[in-house]
C-alpha cells in the first residue's frame, strides 16, 4: 500500500502554524501589538482542558498573545455572557473561543449570538454561518475549513466531484457541505433519515465523515480512489488491563485505507487542523482590525 495515500494533517497543521508564525511577527512589527486570542473553557471536562491547553501554548508558540479564562462547571450563564461582553469590549483581544460542550444548564446558541461576528474566529455565530450561505467573507468554522485545505492539497481542484457529508452539525456538516458545494462540488448531506447509505458513499469521489459513531462508515463503502476524510474523534472503551482506550474515527480506516485514493488518519489527519485554523482565523481577525492588508502569497487559496 502506497504511503502516499494518507494525508498527514499534522505535517499540514505544522507547515500551516510555521507560516502563521512569520505572518504574525509581521502583524507586531506593523501594528505595533501583538494579535491576541481568548479562549474561554467552563468547567473541567479533561479533553476540553486537554484542547484549550493546545490552543494557548500553540497561539503563544505563534507569536500571539493568549488570555484564557476559567469558570468553574456551576458558574451561571450570566457570568459567562459578562465574560464573553468584556473580550468583545477588549481591542487587546481579537479572536474569541468558547470552548464546546457547555454545561447543560447553559445555552450553547444564546452565548454564541453574544460574541462579536468580528471576533467570532470560530465562525459559529450566525452572521458568520450566513456569510457563507452566501459566500460573503467571514469566519469559518475551523474544522471544516481544514479539511477543504487537507483536500484541495491533495486534489487541486475539486470542481465537479462527487461529495458526500455524512453528519448535519452546524459545526463541521452544515459548514463543510457549503464549503465543497462553493469549490463547485456536487453535494449531498447524509443523516440519520439517509436511505442506503452505503450506495450513496459507493457513489462520492469524496467522503467527508463526522458523525460520532466508531468506525460506521464501512471500508467496501468506498468507491475505489475516492477521498477520505475522516472528522470522528471517538474513544473506545479501555481494552483490558488498559486505563484508556484507543482512538478511532467514523471510518473503519483499516478497510478504507485498501480502497480509496487517500485518506485522513486518526489521530493525526483533520484534529490538528482544528487548532492551525483556529490561529489563522485569529491572525486575520488581526489584520483586519488594524485595517491592515494580509499578505497571502505563497500560502494555499484557503490557507491564509
Ligand atoms: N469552540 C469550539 N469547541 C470545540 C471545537 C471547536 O472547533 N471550537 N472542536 C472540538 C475540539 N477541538 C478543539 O476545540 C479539537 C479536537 C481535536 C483536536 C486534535 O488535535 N485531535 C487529535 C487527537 C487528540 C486526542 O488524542 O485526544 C487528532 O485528531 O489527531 C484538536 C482540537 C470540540 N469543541
Amino acid at each position: 500500500m502506497s504511503e502516499n495515500k494518507i494525508i498527514d494533517g499534522k505535517e499540514f497543521a505544522e507547515r500551516l502554524r510555521a507560516r502563521i508564525g512569520v505572518l504574525a511577527g509581521e502583524f507586531e512589527a506593523k501594528a505595533g501589538r501583538k494579535a491576541g486570542l481568548a479562549v474561554v473553557l467552563v468547567g473541567e471536562d479533561p479533553a476540553s482542558q486537554v484542547y484549550v491547553s493546545s490552543k494557548g501554548k500553540q497561539t503563544v508558540a505563534a507569536g500571539m498573545n493568549s488570555f484564557e479564562h476559567k469558570l468553574a462547571a456551576d458558574a451561571s450563564e450570566e457570568e459567562l455572557l459578562a465574560v464573553v461582553a468584556s473580550l468583545n469590549a477588549d481591542p487587546a483581544v481579537d479572536g474569541i473561543l468558547v470552548q464546546l460542550p457547555l454545561p447543560r444548564h447553559m445555552d450553547e446558541q444564546k452565548v454564541i449570538a453574544t460574541i462579536d461576528p468580528d471576533k467570532d474566529v470560530d465562525g459559529f455565530h450566525v452572521t458568520n454561518a450566513g456569510r457563507l450561505a452566501v459566500g460573503q467573507a467571514g469566519y469559518v468554522p475551523c474544522t471544516p475549513l481544514g479539511c477543504l485545505m487537507l483536500l484541495e492539497d491533495r486534489l487541486g481542484d475539486l470542481k465537479g466531484l462527487n461529495a458526500v457529508v455524512i453528519g448535519r452539525s452546524n459545526i463541521v456538516g452544515k459548514p463543510m457541505a457549503q464549503l465543497l458545494l462553493s469549490a463547485n462540488c456536487t453535494v449531498t448531506i447524509a443523516h440519520r433519515h439517509t436511505k442506503d447509505l452505503a450506495d450513496l458513499v459507493r457513489r462520492s469521489d469524496i467522503v467527508v465523515a463526522a458523525v460520532g459513531v466508531p468506525e460506521m462508515v464501512k471500508g467496501d463503502w468506498i468507491k475505489p480512489g475516492a477521498t477520505v476524510i475522516d472528522v470522528g474523534i471517538n474513544r473506545l472503551p479501555p481494552a483490558e488491563g488498559k486505563t484508556k482506550g484507543r482512538i478511532v474515527g467514523d471510518v473503519d480506516y483499516q478497510g478504507a485505507v485498501q480502497v480509496a485514493g487517500a485518506i485522513t488518519p486518526v489521530p493525526g489527519g483533520v484534529g490538528p487542523m482544528t487548532i492551525a485554523v483556529l490561529l489563522r482565523n485569529a491572525l486575520v481577525a488581526a489584520y483586519a482590525h488594524e485595517g491592515l492588508t494580509l499578505a497571502t502569497a505563497d500560502l494555499p487559496e484557503h490557507s491564509i
